[in-house]
């Protein structure tokens, strides 16, 4: 797939910029703080219809305006379709295919794909076990767009139980002679949460474990190819239910919901005290090592880029696999940080496959054959002007 055309509106400093985009590779380049990731966050929006900066839609509109929009035009190997996401302060979001509003999230996912790798990314591997489920959670919903819907009502019983634990422990009292709260927990609403936590956390389960089960061979190889294959990558997925093996995770939903619902049982107690639910993929972890040794621990600066580079390449293949068209790779500021074998790797890995949209500051970094075949675009303070219009 390839993004034709992007027009920002009042989104975040672009007042109204529309950019075409010419050739497959479009290296954006500019100072700090001109609007260069803005662009990228503008493109990604119309993909995942989130911000991997910003939770609020607020921060998205432009200071001082109402409503904020990014307008974009995917060719696709079907047809060209138009897709647009209006912003507003008040949180609410119009979605529109060619022109037809979207009621539902799902109908608007999964038509544009995108792969982003920002230098945040590069914290995958250190980072909280939270960034490597968002990671691993954003890689799903663009092979499976039904997978937003299914965390949001994941989520939803997750809040509405963790409330309800904790409005139990608040009105608990052992002054009434009680010592025990378990016979008030059965009593209340907490039986028929824990049913649904355990039905869509199952299903949750069993997507994570398929994709990390394709993902792995694929991120293996570009791993071996990028540091000579001296190093072993692993990945694991470790569900929070420990007592199943991945495999059963994916075969067998039956026998793991009810494993889910047992430990449940188990943690009664612990839940009630702590307020909140300590059973579920809310707690997954996704554990990478290298050589059988946990990276998040021990891998050194370099093998964690080399891993999340691996991931990254691994990402692009597999949704290109499922989907059936290549991804859209989004690189926000991140060549600086890799050194110029992991570039190379990394650009010669592109070619002209997968339509590429790189920030930089400055163009040092790409050899003068990149350079002839790509759209070099200047940005500064939200214009956008091709190269030679102004130097930045
Ligand atoms: N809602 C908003 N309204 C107006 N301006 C905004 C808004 N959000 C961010 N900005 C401005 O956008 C600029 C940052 O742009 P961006 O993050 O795209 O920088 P960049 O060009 O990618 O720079 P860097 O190389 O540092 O990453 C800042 O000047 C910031 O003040």
């Amino acid at each position: 797939m390839y993004l034709k055309t992007l027009h920002l509106r009042e989104f975040r400093n672009y007042r109204d910029r529309q950019v075409e985009f010419g050739a497959p590779k479009t290296i954006l380049v500019g100072d700090n703080a001109q609007g260069k990731s803005n662009l990228l966050e503008g493109a990604a929006l119309l993909s995942t219809l989130k911000s991997h900066r910003s939770t609020s839609d607020r921060d998205l509109i432009r200071e001082g305006a109402e409503l904020g929009q990014a307008t974009g035009i995917v060719d696709r190997q079907i047809a060209p379709v138009e897709l647009s996401v209006t912003l507003r302060r008040t949180g609410r979001r119009t979605l529109t295919v060619d022109g037809q509003g979207c009621r539902r999230q799902l109908d608007f996912l999964g038509i544009f794909n995108v792969v982003e790798f920002s230098s945040l990314d590069l914290d995958l591997v250190r980072g909280s076990p939270e960034s490597r489920r968002h990671w691993l959670d954003g890689l799903v919903v663009q092979l499976e767009p039904f997978y937003a819907h299914l965390l949001k009502q994941y989520d939803r019983v997750l809040r509405q139980r963790n409330a309800l634990l904790r409005k139990i422990r608040e009105s608990f009292s052992p002054m009434a002679n009680r010592t025990d709260p378990s016979q008030q927990m059965s009593d209340s609403a907490l039986p028929v949460l824990d049913a649904q936590l355990a039905t869509l956390g199952t299903k949750v389960m069993r997507r994570r474990s398929r994709a990390i089960e394709r993902l792995t061979p694929i991120a293996r190889a570009w791993h071996d190819a990028i540091g000579g294959g001296a190093e072993q990558l692993s990945i694991r997925y470790a569900s929070n239910i420990s007592l199943f093996h991945p495999s059963a995770i994916r075969e067998e939903p039956e026998v793991v919901r009810q494993g889910f619902l047992d430990l449940i049982r188990e943690k009664a107690i612990a839940e009630y005290h702590r307020g909140t639910t300590l059973v579920g993929p809310h707690r997954d972890e996704i554990a990478f090592s290298i050589n059988e040794t946990p990276a998040r621990q021990y891998a050194s600066q370099g093998q964690q880029r080399t891993l999340v580079l691996a991931l990254k390449l691994a990402q692009l293949k597999l949704i290109e696999e499922v989907v059936g068209e290549p991804p859209v790779l989004l690189l926000d500021d991140v060549l600086a940080e890799l050194d110029p074998n992991r570039q190379n790797q990394l650009l010669e890995a592109i070619e002209d496959r997968f339509q590429t949209l790189i920030t930089t500051t400055h163009l040092g970094a790409f050899d003068a054959q990149w350079l002839k075949t790509s759209q070099i675009l200047g940005v500064r303070a939200g214009e956008i002007c091709s190269q030679g219009d102004f130097s930045p």
